[in-house]
């Protein structure tokens, strides 16, 4: 990092903790070192270990006021900060319209802190996906957010005042609650009406002219619907009798009486509209139909590349989770053998479909709903410092690899890979093991589905291979993954290169203390997972992960005293 830098940064956080450093082993935050390659505690630099990227600085019982205005003393220092992690220490003070000018940032988090006053208007974030201020003791109004883009938001029990704005889309009460000064629709608590301000005569005139153009329209509608009506009798009176459309006047009937949710279904054709789901074995929603699916409250949780995501409590029963797959050129037999195949395999560590449905213009499944979230957000957004140490990481990526080994068998012939996995693809169970979802959701083109040879097999399940090897990746460095994880890929490999590997892994394992020889282990599965010329087959993958974990599991009974 440039100097410059580095002295803003020391200087950030001796105001943070003035005089005394936390006693925290490898600290840095000295004029000495430099934040990148020294590591300091709370610091995440960029692939090439040049420039600060993310400032991760949480549970650490810091407090003061934070001071971009030192840390940014040209706010291009600052440019490329994405996360800014403050929860769960005692900082004060007003979060500063300074941060409005950090256009790359994707991630904040200052839950669980004592920040004051207003804030700045984050609208100006055009990159923002995460905003976490809850039990904090902010004030004023809402600022403005682009709620639309926005994956994470919660601004719970603070001091904010005025309406909750209608264009907060899939964040519910629960991300407003807490405020006692706070009104709107969505907290069931009325707005206060405005008093009425005294019109201009130009305001009056608009108005009111208003209303004598709508009413003119009205009286041309109406005068040409009695005209059309007579003409109808007339031809009525005049033409032979004729069969009126079985279809025409029930379709248009039931649409209009049908319940709708969110996710109303426009396309579903008249009549048959049950026939469409099929409903799967599964404890969960005995007797779930599909008008219960559009009658139930519904609330969008995601909405990726190939679709939506909504959950869905239907009355008395468990929640479930929608996906909407829209345009996927599948034909509705072929889907069906698709969703038959992919239920007919199960694995403990792989989420089952509970029901789908399909039309011409879309597809929906149906999966219970995972209440401990996904890998994604465990090794991303972890909220409460829960600790995702290493035997825990290499266990989940010994699941994973088997589950995805065990699938790939059974569906072999079938030529139906995973085609999207990734970590927030993979959630956790009640038992906080592993599970994948959305198991064959992916249209795969087959170079030659009717000459399945071994080169066809190994070329269709190969994209999973690469994406468990980006899977891995994941855990090792603790890198969020953009697009399909190349950017990662490349960079761990540019490293390793160098014979620099000790400097891709998380900060958080080698604090821990976890065997570098089995993080290094495991690193060249990842390597060889991603090599796009020689993957290797998902078995192998499995064992060679495996083994890893049995050693490790050797190392740790042999060093128990
Ligand atoms: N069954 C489930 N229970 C609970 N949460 C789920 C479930 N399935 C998915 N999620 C979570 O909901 C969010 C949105 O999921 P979605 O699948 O729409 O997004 P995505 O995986 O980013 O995109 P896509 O799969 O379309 O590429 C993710 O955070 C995911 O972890």
């Amino acid at each position: 990092e440039d100097e410059n830098v580095i002295q803003a940064l020391v200087t950030f956080m001796d105001t943070l903790v003035p005089g005394n450093m936390p006693n925290i082993p490898n600290w840095g935050w000295n004029t000495s070192s430099d934040p990148c390659t020294s590591k300091w505690v709370g610091i995440i630099c960029d692939k090439d270990n040049k420039t600060v990227k993310n400032i991760v600085l949480e549970k650490l019982n810091l407090s003061g006021t934070v001071d971009f205005d030192s840390v940014c003393p040209e706010i291009t220092n600052c440019k490329k900060l994405t996360h800014l992690f403050l929860s769960g220490n005692r900082f004060s003070g007003k979060i500063p319209d300074s941060i409005t000018e950090l256009p790359n940032l994707k991630r904040i988090v200052i839950s669980n802190n004592k920040f004051s006053n207003e804030l700045p208007d984050f609208s100006k974030i055009t990159s923002l996906l995460t905003f976490l201020a809850q039990n904090n003791q902010l004030t004023g109004p809402l600022p403005r957010f682009n709620y639309n883009q926005l994956q994470d938001f919660n601004v719970a029990n603070n001091n904010f005042n005025g309406p909750v704005p209608d264009d907060t889309g899939r964040f519910d009460a629960n991300s407003f609650a807490g405020n006692p000064q706070l009104c709107g629709n969505k907290l069931s608590v009325p707005c206060p009406v405005k008093k009425k301000k005294k019109k201009s005569k130009f305001r009056d005139f608009v108005f009111y002219g208003g209303y004598v153009i709508l009413g003119f329209i009205i009286v041309v509608l109406i005068a040409l619907l009695v005209f059309k009506k007579m003409k109808t009798h007339d031809h009525e009176k005049s033409d032979p009798p004729m069969k009126n459309s079985p279809d025409s006047g029930r379709s248009s009937g039931s649409r209009n009486s049908r319940p709708r949710s969110e996710f109303s279904i426009t396309s579903v054709e008249s009549g048959g509209v049950s026939t469409s789901m099929v409903v799967l074995s599964s404890p969960v929603v005995n007797g779930l139909r599909f008008e219960d699916l559009l009658r139930a409250p519904a609330e969008l949780i995601g909405r990726g590349k190939h679709g939506s995501l909504y959950k869905v409590k239907p009355d008395g029963g468990c929640p479930i989770v929608v996906k909407r797959i829209k345009d996927w050129k599948i034909s509705r037999d072929e889907f069906k053998k698709r969703m038959m195949k992919i239920d007919g395999v199960k694995h403990p560590n792989v989420l089952p479909l509970v029901a789908y449905y399909s039309s011409k213009q879309e597809k929906l499944l149906v999966y219970e709903y995972q209440q401990n979230g996904s890998l994604f957000r465990l090794l991303h957004e972890s909220q409460n410092g829960q600790m995702f140490d290493w035997g825990s990481r290499l266990s989940f990526a010994s699941s994973i690899a088997t589950a995805l080994a065990f699938m790939h068998q059974e569906l072999q012939a079938d030529l139906i890979p995973h085609g999207n996995l990734k970590s927030s693809n993979i959630l956790l169970k009640n038992n906080m093991e592993p599970c994948i979802s959305e198991y064959g959701l992916m249209p795969i083109d087959h170079p030659d589905p009717d000459q399945t040879s071994d080169r066809t097999t190994i070329s269709t399940f190969k994209i999973d291979v690469y994406a468990f090897g980006v899977v891995l990746l994941e855990l090792l460095t603790g890198k969020p993954v953009q697009d399909n994880g190349s950017g990662l890929a490349k960079w761990v490999s540019s490293v390793v290169k160098e014979e620099w590997t000790g400097e891709v892994f998380d900060k958080a394992l080698i604090v821990e203390g976890a065997s570098e020889e089995r993080m290094v282990g495991l690193l060249q599965v990842a390597l060889k997972c991603v090599n796009t010329s020689m993957p290797p087959s998902m078995a192998e993958v499995a064992a060679m992960v495996s083994s890893l974990k049995e050693e490790e599991e050797r190392s740790m009974t042999s060093s128990d005293p």
